[in-house]
């Protein structure tokens, strides 16, 4: 039989942004579901609750006034103002995940991304998530029917803003097809795990090979 050699290493940040619409949310819900290496950063937000969501699992609702204190404790490791409303990302739960060797994935936009990047220097992994038109985006959204029509206009006419960012990013995926990009998505995560610089137990793993072990 063979053995399989887990060599340590370091958990990393994957980040996904796009406009909105663009199938975040949806690729994020498939790579969770089969990969237990992974966890969710679980967002606080000012935004309301949409049909079927579910507090803690989606995200914190809080009070504007609630979030500030979240601020002021500095108990967020980003934040940042998306369509009207407050979104942050809860520093503890990332902080122990990553300590745990757990890598974590952030649905956050471009301005989070922005700031954890600063932060995080070569923890971060980003990925620019693209819809194939910008009429398929604006079905998608409506498709989706848990925004009200305004909702929906508002977030087409950021949509441009959005992806002028698209370079800032380590990767860029088109999702036509949802299957083929979270195939891409899921190759992109397993290079990221065993780059070199990642993997903390391969200097003592080399050195035993180089000793006769
Ligand atoms: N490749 C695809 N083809 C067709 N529909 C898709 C595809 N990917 C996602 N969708 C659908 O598009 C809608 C929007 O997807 P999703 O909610 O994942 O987007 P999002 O980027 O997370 O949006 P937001 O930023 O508003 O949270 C959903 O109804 C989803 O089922
Ligand atoms: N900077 C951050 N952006 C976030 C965070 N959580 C979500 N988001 C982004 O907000 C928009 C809208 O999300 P929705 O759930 O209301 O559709 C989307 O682009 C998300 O990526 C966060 O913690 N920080």
């Amino acid at each position: 039989m063979t053995e399989t050699i887990e060599i340590e290493r370091r958990g990393l940040m994957l980040v996904l942004s796009s406009p909105s619409g663009a199938g975040k949310t949806t690729i994020s819900r498939s790579l969770l579901a089969e990969d237990d290496e992974l966890a969710m950063s679980v967002s606080a937000t000012t935004r309301a609750p949409r049909p079927g969501e579910v507090e803690g699992k989606d995200y914190y609702f809080m009070e504007p006034v609630d979030f500030n204190l979240l601020i002021n404790r500095d108990e967020l490791l980003e934040h940042a103002k998306v369509f009207d409303n407050y979104y942050g990302t809860p520093r503890e739960p990332v902080e122990r995940a990553l300590a745990a060797g757990k890598d974590i994935l952030f649905d956050i936009d471009w301005q989070g991304t922005q700031q954890l990047a600063q932060k995080m220097g070569d923890d971060l992994v980003s990925i620019f998530i693209l819809p194939p038109s910008t009429q398929a985006l604006e079905k998608r959204l409506k498709t989706r029917a848990q925004d009200s029509d305004e909702v929906v206009a508002r977030r087409m006419s950021k949509a441009s803003e959005e992806i002028s960012h698209w370079a800032e990013y380590d990767y860029v995926v088109i999702n036509d097809d949802i299957n083929r990009c979270r195939a891409e998505v899921k190759a992109i995560l397993q290079a990221e795990r065993v780059r070199r610089t990642r993997r903390t137990g391969l200097l003592t793993f080399v050195e035993q090979l180089r000793e006769g072990y």
